[in-house]
């Protein structure tokens, strides 16, 4: 008879329980084991039952007790766990899932089984396993989710928040059209962009004539809202994405037209002055029905002779003092060659 022959005796049977009890109390883990055939309980796991306040005759006797008191989202799998098992889909049995207590709460367990005559005839029917706590390691990873959520949720208020702080960056809050600051940025970038492509650009720079006489005469309030007016009559003429319309100061209007040549542009402004001329006043049935604007306006296109937009720039400055200068409600503009 060799060593594996040997039957073991009742002292050792009995020192291997003491070692077994002693590695599952230090290990945290409650043994139990399932008939699967019958669906009988054959060994409880009585410390997770004592601990969730039931008394022993309380216990689950079957299987289908211990479903009973399982959380209803976690039934399914668990039970899907258990079947990938018996199926051979998985070499072990895990799952994790939320038993209710005597008290009515919660908690968290962790489940670890395998069958232990799956080699048999008959298949195996003793699924053998044990349950531990999981409960604080499942809150604190409920309780980082939660931080996780509420931290995207900020993230997306301060990229919210960015965007409406660049959008008013660039934005006049009077007109709601760009800024001087934004004028220049796609200045600069269409000029080099026309320089580099040899396509036209144009630049238009108005002015709104006897501004100072609007304000003393009707007061500050209307001159605002004739500078909305003629922000809105202008932004009727641009396209939309392509030319930049920008309130560039008090009561000076710019607008960068790429593509559009001398001509185009010139028309363009001849336009824009007429509209303006014509556009009757916003405001109550009377209260400026009197009141008239009128702009004058400097154009300039892309040229050789421009060394950059802040030049070509300073020629349609030149081009509007022109244009102040011939009675306003003018348009000039500067011919290429001019110095
Ligand atoms: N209502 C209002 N007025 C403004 C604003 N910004 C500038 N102004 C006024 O615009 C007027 C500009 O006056 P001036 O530079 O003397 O020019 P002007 O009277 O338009 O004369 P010309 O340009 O030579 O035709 C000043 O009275 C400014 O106070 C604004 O945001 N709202």
């Amino acid at each position: 008879m060799n060593a594996v022959d040997k039957p073991i005796s009742n002292h050792e049977t009995e020192v291997i329980r003491e070692r077994l009890e002693l590695a599952l109390e230090a290990a945290g883990l409650d043994l139990w084991e399932n008939d699967l055939i019958s669906g009988v309980v054959t060994k409880k796991a009585s410390k997770v039952f004592a601990e969730l306040g039931y008394s022993e005759a309380e216990g689950a006797a079957l299987v289908e007790d211990i479903f009973r008191i399982v959380h209803p989202d976690d039934v399914d799998l668990l039970k899907t766990a258990v079947a990938d098992h018996l199926s051979g889909k998985t070499a072990q049995y895990r799952s994790e899932f939320r038993v209710k207590a005597k008290n009515g709460t919660w908690i968290w367990y962790g489940n670890y089984g395998r069958i232990m005559d799956a080699g048999k005839p008959d298949g195996g029917r003793r699924l053998i396993g044990v349950t531990f706590n999981i409960h604080e390691r499942k809150c604190r990873e409920q309780e980082i989710e939660l931080m996780n959520r509420q931290l995207q949720d900020q993230n997306q208020l301060l990229e919210r928040a960015n965007e409406q702080l660049l959008t008013l960056a660039i934005t006049d809050s009077l007109t709601g059209i760009y800024n001087r600051r934004k004028f220049i940025e796609a200045g600069e970038s269409e000029f080099h962009r026309a320089h580099r492509q040899q396509t036209g650009l144009s630049l238009l720079m108005l002015d709104v004539d006897n501004f100072k006489e609007v304000n003393d005469t009707w007061g500050h309030a209307a001159g605002d809202a004739a500078l909305r007016a003629i922000a809105a009559v202008c932004r009727l003429s641009v396209r939309h994405q392509v030319d930049t319309l920008a309130r560039i100061g008090g009561e000076e209007f710019g607008i960068v037209l790429p593509q559009v040549n001398l001509d185009e542009a010139f028309n363009m402004a001849e336009r824009l002055r007429r509209s303006v001329a014509e556009m009757p006043m916003p405001g109550e049935p009377g209260e400026f029905d009197q009141l008239r604007c009128s702009v004058s306006i400097g154009v300039v296109s892309m040229s050789e002779q421009w060394q950059s937009f802040e030049h070509m720039l300073q020629h349609a400055d030149k081009a509007l003092y022109l244009a102040k200068q011939s009675g306003r409600n003018t348009v000039r503009a500067v011919q290429q060659g001019s110095p």
